[in-house]
């Protein structure tokens, strides 16, 4: 009887922004117990402090941020889907004279932390089976979405691998590292990276492809 309600807890964390990409989520993991997916709201600090709470109320095996998206022109187009190789709070650091400083180089600690192996490959490799069209790359995490040329390829050169930014990753993830807990970050892209457009977001259409994550992740973690 302990077991079998062992069995039936969720070992899944999966934490996004806002409601309605939980709804998407939840549509496509379609009632699985491994998961229990929670709200971050918008941000790396509340998403650092929510997942924190989360994970000191129960222990999961691992922890997922999942979310729309912006994504950078010619490696991560609109509706696609990019599960992170590494997770960068690209905007942790120093500017100077010269140019912008990360932790790294100012020796106070590191930008990236590293996404659990094998599965962020298992779910990249599970999506594109599923005919998706995804991408293995590092993801930025700011607090500021870019919304200036001058911005977009001030990150481009200074992440020149990275697929797509959102506010969340590196607070979930620096939650999930403190606690041990191996992490992933998986993003349906809903608009590119650029000068601000809002009323271009294709949010209705990255919410489905998040739906389709949902059901992918099922698959993997079965
Ligand atoms: O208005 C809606 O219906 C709606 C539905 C779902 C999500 C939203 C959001 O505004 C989500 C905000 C969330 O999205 C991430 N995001 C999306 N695009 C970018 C971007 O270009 N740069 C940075 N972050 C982006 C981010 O993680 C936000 O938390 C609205």
């Amino acid at each position: 009887m302990a077991e079998q309600r062992k069995m039936d807890l969720p070992e899944i964390l999966i934490m996004t922004s806002v409601e309605a990409e939980k709804d998407a989520l939840e549509r496509g993991l379609n009632g699985s117990t491994q998961f229990k997916v929670a709200l971050t709201g918008v941000g790396p600090a509340r998403a650092a402090a929510r997942t924190a709470t989360e994970l000191a109320e129960h222990s999961y095996r691992y922890v997922i941020n999942a979310g729309i998206a912006g994504g950078f022109k010619d490696k991560a187009p609109v509706t696609s889907i990019v599960v992170a190789s590494e997770i960068v709070a690209a905007d942790l650091g120093s500017e100077s004279e010269e140019g912008f400083l990360s932790v790294d180089e100012l020796g106070l600690g590191q930008a990236a932390i590293q996404t659990a192996h094998p599965f962020s490959s298992d779910l990249e490799q599970r999506l594109r089976e599923n005919e998706e069209t995804v991408t293995l790359a590092p993801i930025l995490t700011l607090a500021t979405v870019t919304g200036t040329s001058e911005t977009t390829n001030a990150l481009q050169q200074r992440f020149p691998l990275a697929a797509a930014e959102a506010m969340e990753g590196h607070g979930v993830a620096t939650a999930a590292d403190l606690a041990g807990i191996p992490v992933l970050e998986v993003r349906a892209i809903s608009n590119e990276i650029g000068p601000r457009n809002r009323e271009a977001w294709k949010i209705k259409e990255a919410l489905q492809a998040l739906e389709r994550v949902g059901r992918a992740l099922t698959e993997v973690f079965s």
